[in-house]
């Protein structure tokens, strides 16, 4: 989510009052951040331990943060979340959905074994090399390191050590097709920059199959399937309302 903190000081404050709301104002931040690291589901006997892979990202808002002579280890503070927010959302995040859902359309049900599949790897590559495209171009980030940033993506996605299921990369397919999220707004982006979204679409077309009969969303989005026609669906989910790219989803979805 983008602007989590922000959501969360916005359900906070109803419930304060105003001299609570003065001292939030003094001494309470609510500092958005982008946090990267991989935690499959897990059950262990001891309820704290985690397996989580080695790699972390944890980048927060520091105008938003209130005690800013306070540094964690390994925490970055940065003045301007959006471009750092975006490239993780838009790779690390885009990337997983394309591996879950190409691998869950090829019959796989881990992301290491999607991403061992040439076609799937082949796919996702293909989803980075979109989103690249477009956070270089809206943000300015070097080509070089863009594309070590995403080889080291799909070297996490390979990680032998973790298990990740696709169930839970691919977890409610309804709201990873929202306006902002994932697929729909760097398609929308990359449209408007005049940028190649192809790769991105092919996947969209392949969430709009995925069926996991024990993801709630994943049930309404199959009954929204037989009941309507394509567009209303695509329509209604993702809440694109340009006729060409929902025509172009369409018909992905009828060559799929
Ligand atoms: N798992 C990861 O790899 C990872 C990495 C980085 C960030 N995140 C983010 O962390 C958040 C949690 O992810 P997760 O993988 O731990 O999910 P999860 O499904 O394992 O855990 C979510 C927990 O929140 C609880 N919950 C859900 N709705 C609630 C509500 N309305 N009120 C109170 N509790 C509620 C659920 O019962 C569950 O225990 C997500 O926003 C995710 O994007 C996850
Ligand atoms: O949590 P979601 O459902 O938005 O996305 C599933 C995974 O892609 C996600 O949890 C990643 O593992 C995580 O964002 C890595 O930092």
């Amino acid at each position: 989510m983008i602007g989590g903190s922000q959501f969360l000081l916005d359900k906070v404050q109803p419930f304060l009052s105003a001299d609570d709301m003065d001292y939030v104002d003094s001494y309470v931040g609510f500092p958005n951040a982008a946090v990267d690291r991989i935690v499959p589901i897990q059950q262990h006997e001891d309820p704290l331990f985690v397996s989580v892979e080695p790699f972390s990202e944890w980048l927060v808002d520091d105008t938003q943060s209130k005690a800013k002579q306070i540094r964690l280890n390994n925490v970055g503070y940065v003045s301007d979340l959006a471009p750092y927010i975006e490239r993780k959302l838009f790779s690390v995040n885009t990337g997983h959905a394309t591996t879950a859902y190409t691998g869950a359309f090829y019959g796989y049900t881990t992301i290491g074994e999607a991403v061992a599949d040439r076609k799937v790897l082949d796919q996702l590559k293909a989803v980075l090399q979109e989103t690249g495209d477009l956070l270089i171009a809206k943000w300015q980030f070097e080509r070089p390191q863009h594309e070590q940033y995403i080889q080291k993506i799909i070297d996490r996605f390979k990680n032998p050590y973790i298990s990740d299921d696709i169930t839970r990369v691919a977890r409610t397919p309804i709201r990873k097709l929202g306006y902002d999220e994932r697929f729909i707004r760097p398609i929308r982006e990359a449209k408007d920059y005049g940028l190649s979204y192809e790769a991105l679409v092919d996947v969209v077309a392949m969430i709009l199959q995925y069926d996991d009969p024990k993801d709630e969303e994943s049930v309404r989005l199959q009954e929204m399937v037989k009941e309507k026609t394509m567009t209303e669906v695509i329509q209604e989910v993702t809440n694109l309302s340009e006729p060409t790219l929902v025509a172009q989803i369409v018909e992905k979805v009828r060559n799929s």
